[in-house]
């Protein structure tokens, strides 16, 4: 059994193309998707992932807007920000970089979001509609999980997939998306007692837990599919993910790597919501 990698990066530039020649269609009509990023505070690896987006919006031809807004941003400013990008006509998403600091209560902030302009998937709305599987923007790092499987070659339904990490953001909507696409989903958190078991009888093992290295290959069995949504900064300044890669690779079979696994379908992702919002907002299919 050889493990293979996933090429996050080639897959997502695919996806970009495909969104290219949309827009390439879509142009002569004046349509424009319109995305603004909302930025509170100097927070490093936001102001990264911030420049991706930006660069992302500027490729595929979208109108762009990026809010810097300082640190001391109190949260009627922000709800006042939020509430005017609802209301402005050019804008058919919006995304407020999380974490926030600690004076703004996320969640104020995310239920103040027009659902329809919600390109994180992150409102009640959206989740609701992604739990009774009814149609809605989804989260982007989830689905994006759910499309590199898929277009691995990796065919999700009747298989055991398990999901390490429970987050509102990550781990819980991925075993929702699992589920939808006919897996058995099993989901482990900081209080499994016996993960490595459990890990062991995957076909399909996601990580999103935030601690660099810690599924190694003791937790796979031979030829599973590993996907690695954690990015964790290391203090010699590379990015690591959850898993070992040297050690997963010596029994998976695909895998993520990190950086180039799942980092750049987030963004791509975003980009799909924001096309697909746009188009809702222009009445096309
Ligand atoms: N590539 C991308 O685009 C993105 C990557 N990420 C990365 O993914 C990772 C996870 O992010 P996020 O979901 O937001 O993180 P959170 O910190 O919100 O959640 C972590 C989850 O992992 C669980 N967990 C923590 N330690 C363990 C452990 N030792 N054993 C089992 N479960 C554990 C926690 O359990 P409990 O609930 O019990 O506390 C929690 O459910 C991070 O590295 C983050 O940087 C995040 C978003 C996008
Ligand atoms: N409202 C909100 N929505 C988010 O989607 C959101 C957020 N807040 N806060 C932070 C997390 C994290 N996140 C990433 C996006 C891209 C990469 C990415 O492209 N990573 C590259 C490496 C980039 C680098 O070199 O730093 C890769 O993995 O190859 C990673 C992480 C989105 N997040």
């Amino acid at each position: 059994m050889t493990a293979t990698i996933i090429n996050g990066k080639q897959i997502a530039e695919d996806i970009r193309e495909g969104i290219r020649q949309e827009m390439e269609q879509l142009k002569t009509t004046g349509f424009q998707p319109g995305l603004a990023v909302v930025l509170v505070g100097e927070d490093p690896a936001s102001q990264v992932y911030v420049r991706h987006k930006e660069k992302a919006c500027h490729d595929l031809g979208y109108y762009s807007e990026v809010h810097r807004l300082p640190s001391t941003t109190s949260q009627e400013e922000l709800l006042a920000m939020v509430d005017q990008l609802n209301k402005q006509e050019n804008i058919n998403g919006i995304l407020v970089q999380l974490p926030l600091p600690k004076q703004i209560e996320e969640k104020a902030i995310i239920n103040a979001i027009a659902p329809e302009k919600d390109v994180d998937g992150f409102h009640p709305i959206s989740v609701g509609n992604l739990v009774i599987g009814d149609d809605s923007l989804l989260p982007c790092t989830p689905a994006g999980v759910i499309e590199l499987i898929k277009r691995a070659g990796v065919e999700i339904s009747g298989k055991h997939a398990v999901v390490i990490g429970r987050s509102n953001i990550v781990g819980k909507p991925v075993s929702l998306l699992l589920q939808r696409e006919n897996a058995t989903v099993t989901m482990c958190h900081s209080r499994t007692s016996n993960m490595k078991e459990l890990a062991k009888q995957a076909d399909i093992l996601v990580v999103a837990i935030g601690k660099a290295n810690f599924v190694d290959a003791s937790y796979i069995k031979p030829g599973a599919v590993v996907i690695d949504v954690g990015v964790n900064r290391l203090e010699n300044g590379k990015l690591a993910g959850d898993v070992d890669f040297e050690s997963a690779t010596q029994v998976c079979g695909p895998i993520t790597p990190v950086p180039g696994g799942v980092g750049p379908m987030t963004i791509t992702m975003l980009m799909q919501n924001t096309l697909v919002a746009a188009k809702r907002a222009h009445g096309l299919k």
